[in-house]
């Protein structure tokens, strides 16, 4: 059954540091879908129950979050961008693409951004432990549930290329005019 929508929703997810924002703005530049950065709307619409000093950053409330993305998301054409994506109802997403990177290379990005040390091991704990690509998972039917290496910038650039090429495919195969 076609989804009711339009143009396709796509979540890029992934450890934070392995590119979801660079790869949701370019994709969003290509393609003219909108970005939806869940940090900044959290923080903006105030979806939280507060700030966690420890981790430096804010404790999210999920459901606040979801009302407050409902109307644009069910809409279509939207790249969300987030650390987390079991929590988008399934029925809103047509793809999940998950990030991945070495342990090194997050280190050097997550260190340069200044994390605390707790925060910082378990990110990258996360990172090798393949959370969120299992998240993904178990939360998504499999065939929509994409796994790329973003270390170079040559691979973002191939990822954003791939993921134009999907959404080619979903308009074709939705009867929607590109
Ligand atoms: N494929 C890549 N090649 C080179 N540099 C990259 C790549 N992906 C991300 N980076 C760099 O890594 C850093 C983190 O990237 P970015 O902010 O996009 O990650 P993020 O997953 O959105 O992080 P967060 O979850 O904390 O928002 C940035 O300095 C970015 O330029």
């Amino acid at each position: 059954m076609a989804p009711p929508r339009s143009l396709p929703n796509i979540i890029i997810t992934g450890t934070p540091g392995t590119g979801k924002t660079s790869h949701a703005e370019l994709l969003a530049e290509r393609t003219g879908l909108k970005h939806i950065s869940i940090n900044q709307i959290v923080k903006d619409k105030e979806c939280h129950e507060g700030y966690d000093e420890e981790y430096q950053s804010w404790i999210v409330d999920e459901d606040k979050l979801l009302d407050a993305i409902e109307d644009e998301v069910t809409k279509g054409g939207c790249i969300i961008d987030w650390h987390a994506c079991d929590l988008f109802p399934k029925s809103w997403i047509d793809l999940v693409v998950v990030l991945r990177v070495d342990t090194a290379t997050l280190y050097d990005r997550l260190t340069e951004r200044k994390y605390p040390e707790k925060k910082l091991q378990e990110n990258i704990d996360a990172e090798i432990m393949d959370v969120l690509i299992q998240e993904a998972r178990e939360a998504y039917d499999e065939e929509i549930v994409v796994e790329l290496e973003s270390v170079t910038t040559d691979q973002m650039e191939s990822n954003v290329e791939r993921i134009e090429q999907w959404l080619k495919q979903w308009k074709e195969d939705n009867g929607v005019a590109t």
